[in-house]
């Protein structure tokens, strides 16, 4: 972990970091970035369309450009896409300029969260919830190996999440 001003949220879909991530950004008085949010702003068009026409692996490039780009701020609160620290330089993008938080959550949980949800391409399929567990067994290992913090979403409000992370980010940074 680098002493930084920077708080990056990582976790699965529907884990809550756009939700998280907007109050602590409130919370410490910093600007708030969705890397979700800015793809789509860049691009003016929505995950789902840039998934259909570019596929996968073009959503990833377009991603780790505005890693790249992000983590190259000062000062800010960072939702990254579920599947961001899936690119090796990504990780170390993320480990080398902030403190990195996972917002971890039960499968169940997700797949509650996200049953209505058509904006994520990545479940839309006819079984959500035998790929929530795929994409939990395959990436919980990658967003550990990163982690500063972790912290579980499914069994607290949103506020409590917030004040334990504000109290670890304030311990370790002061
Ligand atoms: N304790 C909690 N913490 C965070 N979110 C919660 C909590 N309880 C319920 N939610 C709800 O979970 C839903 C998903 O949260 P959110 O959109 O922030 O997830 P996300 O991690 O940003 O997902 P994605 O990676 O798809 O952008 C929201 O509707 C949010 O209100
Ligand atoms: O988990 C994932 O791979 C994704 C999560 C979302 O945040 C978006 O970045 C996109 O839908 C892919
Ligand atoms: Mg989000």
């Amino acid at each position: 972990m680098t002493r930084s001003e920077n708080i990056y949220l990582v976790g699965l879909m529907g884990a809550g970091k756009t939700t998280i991530g907007r109050q602590l950004a409130r919370a410490l008085k910093l600007p708030f970035y969705d890397s979700d949010k800015a793809i789509e702003e860049r691009t003016g068009v929505d995950i789902p369309t840039i998934f259909e026409f570019e596929g996968e692996e073009g959503f990833r490039d377009r991603e780790q450009k505005m890693i790249q780009q992000l983590t190259q701020m000062e000062g800010i609160v960072l939702a990254t896409g579920g599947g961001a620290i899936l690119r090796e330089e990504n990780r170390r993008l993320l480990k080398e300029n902030g403190f990195i938080v996972y917002l971890q959550c039960s499968v169940e949980r997700i797949l509650e969260r996200t049953r209505r949800d058509t904006q994520r391409p990545l479940l839309k399929t006819d079984n959500p919830r035998d790929r929530i567990e795929s994409l939990f067994a395959q990436r919980e290992p990658l967003y550990l190996s990163c982690a500063d913090f972790k912290i579980d979403t499914g069994v607290m409000q949103s506020k409590e999440v917030v004040s334990h992370i504000l109290e670890e980010y304030n311990s370790v940074n002061r």
